[in-house]
């Protein structure tokens, strides 16, 4: 990494952005050395990062560059990918996700994920938010309440109060990604991964996805993955940028290449890599 500090190149207007400190000054979730394998390709290599408490962090790069790849390692969502492995540490609250004897129906519980494609249940929009409590068996005094609450927190709930035994189906796609929002907080987890959740989106529903990211943020701590870089400065509180490099072996594989404050990213990013990705000269 070279130690000269590059020109800017994006420039949006920003969320309020809390004045974060360099470092998380309390990361809820830390990658220690983290690499992530399909079979015999050693997908991603060496990855540290920490993401704090009530922060959204973006991870940006080029397609391919092992960005949902690493995201999935974060609630263990790549178990369920035949041959997929991840070596190093996962560290939640202090605990490795990855150790002997922790449950990964109950990591996914307090690590949700919203995916590129809203994906509702076949079901109500009532019996999509109710799902997670149900099978997970959370004990809940007012199952009601717990809906209305997830659907006000998800910025849904005027929209669909009225109508919360029609399917899911029936809503737009900006409604149905803040239902599957919805979905996600209603199991209470403390983190939220969101993989390009605006992609499948027109402007104005992702301008209401990245709104109710800033009100979500007070409560849940919030990594997202996005192609899109204006939408990484305008929401996010910390940056990642992941590139591929090329082994020894001439097998390309992803790496960390500088991860810091939004505006440090890309305002005064560090390394050339960054400054030309974020400058459009790649990707
Ligand atoms: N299920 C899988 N089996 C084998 N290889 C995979 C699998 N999923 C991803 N890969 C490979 O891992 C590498 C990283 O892919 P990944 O989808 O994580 O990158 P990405 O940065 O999220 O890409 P994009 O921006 O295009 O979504 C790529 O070489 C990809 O082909």
């Amino acid at each position: 990494m070279s130690t000269e500090s590059h020109k800017p190149s994006v420039h949006v207007q920003a969320y309020h952005r809390r004045d974060v400190e360099d470092f998380p000054p309390q990361p809820v979730l830390s990658c220690e050395g983290v690499d992530v394998s399909y079979g015999d390709f050693r997908a991603v290599r060496n990855i540290d990062l920490d993401f704090g408490l009530n922060e959204i962090t973006a991870l940006i790069g080029p397609s391919g560059c092992g960005k949902s790849t690493l995201l999935r390692s974060l609630n263990r969502m790549n178990d369920l990918i035949e041959g997929a492995r991840v070596d190093g540490k996962v560290l939640f609250h202090q605990q490795d996700l990855y150790g002997k004897g922790v449950d990964p129906i109950e990591v996914r519980r307090r690590i949700g994920m919203v995916f590129q494609k809203p994906n509702p249940f076949p079901k109500s929009i009532y019996d999509n938010v109710a799902y997670g409590p149900r099978v997970t068996g959370m004990r809940v005094s007012s199952m009601d309440d717990l809906v209305e609450e997830a659907l006000t927190r998800a910025a849904l709930w005027d929209e669909v109060k009225d109508k919360l035994k029609g399917s899911a189906l029936g809503l737009s796609g900006g409604q149905q990604q803040r239902l599957c929002i919805a979905r996600t907080i209603a199991v209470k987890p403390d983190v939220i991964l969101m993989d390009e959740p605006c992609s499948a989106l027109d402007p104005i529903a992702t301008s209401r996805i990245e709104d109710l990211m800033q009100s979500l943020r007070d409560d849940y701590t919030i990594v997202i993955v996005t192609h899109n870089m204006q939408q990484a400065a305008r929401v996010a509180d910390r940056t990642a940028f992941l590139t591929a490099q090329v082994d020894e072996h001439g097998q390309r594989f992803g790496a960390l290449v500088e991860f810091g404050r939004t505006s440090q990213i890309f305002e005064r990013p560090v390394d050339e890599r960054t400054s030309d990705y974020i400058s459009g000269k790649f990707g």
